[in-house]
C-alpha cells in the first residue's frame, strides 16, 4: 500500500494503533494530540458534540479528505505495519481494505447488480459467473437479497433509502475490506431501517472491524463494544460501551450523557 513501514502493532488483536494525531484544516486545528486503539471485529463508536472533530478524524483514516484545502494530519494511524498517514499512500489500495459508508445513501445511478459487479469489475474480478455470485452474497450478507433477487437490473434508486444504504455497505464489503468506517449511516433513516442496519452491524463485526460515527447515544450503546467520547478535537474518554454509559470516568463524559451539554 505504501512504503513507509513501521512497528508491528502492539498485539494481533489491534486492527488500528491511533497514536498523537493532530489534523487542521489551514491554521485551525480540528483534532487534539488523539491515541485510541481499535481492537479487531469489534464495533468502535464515535461520539460527540457536533464539531468536535469526528467525521474529521474517520476521514482522515482512509484519507478521504487529502484533498480538502488547508487539510493537514500529522501523527501515526498504524495499520498492519504501515502507517495510514505516511505521503506515499496508495489511496486506491487504501480504501480496499479500509471502506466507507455515508450519512446519505449514494448508490451509483445504475442498476442494483452493477452497484455490486462495479467495484469487483475495478479490482480485477472479471469472470460474470463469479460477480453473479458476489451479488448473491453480498445481497444475501446485508439482509437485501430476498427483497430485490427479482428485480436486480432495476435502477438501485427504485430502492427506499434504507435498502440503498444497505446496497451501499454490501458495495463496500463485495471487495472484502478489513475495516469499514460508517460516519451516521443510518441518521437519514427511519426507525424500522435503522434496527436493521444496526442488526446488520452485530453480524459484520464477526468478519470485519467497524468504526461508526453517530450522534445517536442509544444506537451507541446498542452496537458498539467500545465507545470513544469526543470533545473539541480530544478523545475524553474511550472505554468499553457499558462501563462508559453506567460509570464514565470523566466529568464531561457524565454530563454529556446526561445531556447537560451538546
Ligand atoms: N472542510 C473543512 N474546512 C475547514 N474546517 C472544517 C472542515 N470540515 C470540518 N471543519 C471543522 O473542523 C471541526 C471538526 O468538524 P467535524 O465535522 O469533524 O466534527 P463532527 O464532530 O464530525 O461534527 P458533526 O457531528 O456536526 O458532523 C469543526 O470546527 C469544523 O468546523
Amino acid at each position: 500500500m505504501g512504503l513507509v513501514t513501521v512497528a508491528q502493532p502492539e498485539t494481533i488483536e489491534t486492527a488500528l494503533d491511533v497514536r498523537g494525531i493532530n489534523i487542521f484544516y489551514g491554521a485551525k486545528q480540528a483534532i487534539h494530540d488523539i491515541d485510541l486503539t481499535i481492537k479487531k471485529h469489534e464495533v468502535t463508536a464515535l461520539i460527540g458534540p457536533s464539531g468536535c472533530g469526528k467525521s474529521t478524524f474517520l476521514r482522515s483514516i482512509n484519507r478521504m479528505n487529502d484533498d480538502v484545502p488547508g487539510f493537514r494530519a500529522e501523527g501515526l494511524i498504524q495499520y498492519d505495519d504501515i502507517n495510514l498517514l505516511a505521503d506515499n499512500i496508495d489511496t486506491v489500495a487504501l480504501r480496499k481494505e479500509i471502506g466507507m459508508v455515508f450519512q446519505n445513501p449514494n448508490p451509483f445511478p445504475r442498476s442494483i447488480a452493477k452497484n455490486i459487479t462495479q467495484p469487483l469489475k475495478e479490482h480485477g474480478i472479471r469472470s460474470k459467473r463469479k460477480q453473479a455470485g458476489k451479488v448473491e452474497t453480498y445481497l444475501k450478507q446485508v439482509g437485501l437479497w430476498k427483497e430485490v433477487y427479482d428485480r436486480l437490473d432495476t435502477s438501485a434508486y427504485s430502492l427506499s433509502g434504507g435498502q440503498q444504504q444497505r446496497l451501499c455497505i454490501a458495495r463496500s464489503l463485495c471487495i472484502q475490506p478489513e475495516v469499514m468506517l460508517l460516519d451516521e449511516p443510518a441518521s437519514a433513516l427511519d426507525p424500522i431501517a435503522t434496527a436493521k442496519i444496526e442488526d446488520l452491524l452485530l453480524q459484520l463485526k464477526e468478519h470485519y472491524t467497524i468504526i461508526i460515527v453517530t450522534h445517536n447515544l442509544q444506537q451507541a450503546a446498542r452496537v458498539a463494544d467500545s465507545t470513544a467520547f469526543f470533545y473539541q478535537g480530544e478523545v475524553v474518554e474511550h472505554t468499553k460501551t457499558e462501563q462508559f454509559f453506567s460509570n464514565p470516568k470523566e466529568k464531561r463524559s457524565e454530563d454529556y450523557i446526561s445531556g447537560r451539554f451538546g
